[in-house]
């Protein structure tokens, strides 16, 4: 393996998710997270194995003014701590690839456009997805830029899952079920396969609870049926957005409430959800440290809308073997994660109290029909793993 490294960008709404790995891609070097990006935000970086004084001075808030601006100051930053700093490839996540991106590929101006024409279905990620792999194609010009979708993980879903009920133009025209967080589902159904060959051949349903939250049903590791449809808004509430939505609401905005296209669409994507709802915060810590009537009202409707879809995706599965817990709320929320399993011994579902507060990869009691487990997920490491295999193809060529 020669020598070089590779770098990960993972860019969100107001976040930007980064990586820095050896040239196998396996080993992590460097980690980090950028957040509230324009909004007075900070850098973090973590460095495997070492803390406090080793770590550099990072840029400050002002540094942080765009993702453009951000992309630079990771790459300064990461070139203080590593002076050999030699990226051969920069792997993205790109939110949305379409019909047509069923595994990463190798970017160029003519396939950044097209991908621009996705932005609209994913208004808080793609643009800025796109604004990293600009500046990462301007700071590393010799470098691949690869990039590795949310949405491909979901393209082996069955017609019946993939669709809406619309004339059947509307579908070839690309109205479809994308689905998204296909990186953590790809990452999780390689652990289930790697650790639990059984259930990875089974029935599971994976609830990635973050900041943007789905549920993935799949079977021997590959998608059957998601939460999350054509855009990144629906199935269940998020930190910001309101999932599941009867479209006569947003009729009724439009043509009764005289609110504009505009205001329905920031609405839908900035001030609804748990921030919505609690009228506090998208972020779960806050709701359950502030325990006002609101703030819990949101956090039984997100636990109700899971258990709602939790009982739709078994049932496209026809039954259930496990389920996984991942992302920012389903690693670190237990009293959440009980929430959502409580009483639901009748389907199998049986938590072990002590294992569920401790967090232990199995939370289900020993003996219960389906196992529960809890599995950090890995954006990073499939985005690295998808730009080394794009080298790798490179150089075969
Ligand atoms: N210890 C914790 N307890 C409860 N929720 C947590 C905890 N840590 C993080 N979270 C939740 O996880 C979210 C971030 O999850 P993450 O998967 O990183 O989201 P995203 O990638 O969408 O930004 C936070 O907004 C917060 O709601
Ligand atoms: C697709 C999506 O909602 O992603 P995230 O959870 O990173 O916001
Ligand atoms: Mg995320």
């Amino acid at each position: 393996m020669s020598a070089g490294h590779i770098l990960t960008l993972n860019a969100g709404s107001s976040s930007l998710k980064f990586g820095l790995f050896s040239a196998d891609g396996e080993t992590c070097l460097a980690h980090g997270l950028a957040d509230r990006i324009g909004r007075g935000g900070t850098l973090g970086l973590h460095l495997p194995g070492k803390s406090g004084p080793d770590l550099p001075a990072l840029p400050g808030a002002a540094a942080l003014t765009d993702h453009h601006a951000t992309v630079e100051a990771i790459l300064t930053t990461l070139a203080q701590v590593f002076p050999g700093l030699a990226v051969r490839a920069v792997g993205h996540r790109v939110v949305h690839g379409g019909p047509d991106f069923t595994a990463p590929v190798v970017l160029d101006a003519g396939l950044v456009a097209r991908l621009e024409a996705f932005s609209p279905f994913a208004p808080l990620h793609q643009p800025h997805n796109l604004d990293a792999v600009r500046a990462a194609f301007a700071h590393f010009p010799a470098a691949l830029q690869v990039a590795a979708f949310d949405t491909a993980f979901h393209r082996s879903q069955p017609f019946v899952n993939d669709t809406y009920a619309l004339p059947p133009e509307w579908y070839a025209r690309g109205l479809r079920r994308y689905g998204f967080h296909g990186l953590s589902y790809q990452f999780i159904a390689g652990e289930l396969a790697r650790t639990a060959p059984d259930l990875h051949a089974g029935r599971v349903v994976v609830a990635h609870l973050g900041n943007g939250a789905s549920m993935c049903a799949m079977r021997g590791g590959r998608g059957v049926a998601s939460t999350m449809g054509f855009s990144t808004l629906d199935g269940l509430p998020m930190g910001t957005r309101p999932g599941q939505i009867d479209p006569g609401v947003l009729l009724y905005m439009l043509q009764q409430q005289g609110m504009s296209v505009a205001e329905v669409s920031d609405l839908l994507y900035h001030n609804a959800g748990l921030r919505g709802m609690s009228g506090l915060s998208n972020d779960m810590r806050t709701l359950e440290a502030a325990n006002t009537p609101a703030a819990r009202a949101a956090i039984d409707y997100f636990v109700g809308r899971i258990r709602r879809e939790l009982g739709g995706l078994a049932a496209a599965l026809g039954g259930l073997d496990g389920l996984v817990f991942t992302a920012g709320i389903g690693e670190n929320a237990a009293r959440l994660r009980a929430e959502v399993c409580a009483g639901m011994d009748w389907f199998g579902l049986t938590l072990d109290p002590v294992a569920n507060a401790a967090h232990a990869r199995t939370i289900s009691m020993p003996g219960a029909r389906v196992q529960v487990l809890v599995i950090p997920t890995n954006e990073e490491q499939m985005i690295a793993r998808a730009a080394v295999q794009a080298l790798a193809g490179q150089s075969a060529a």
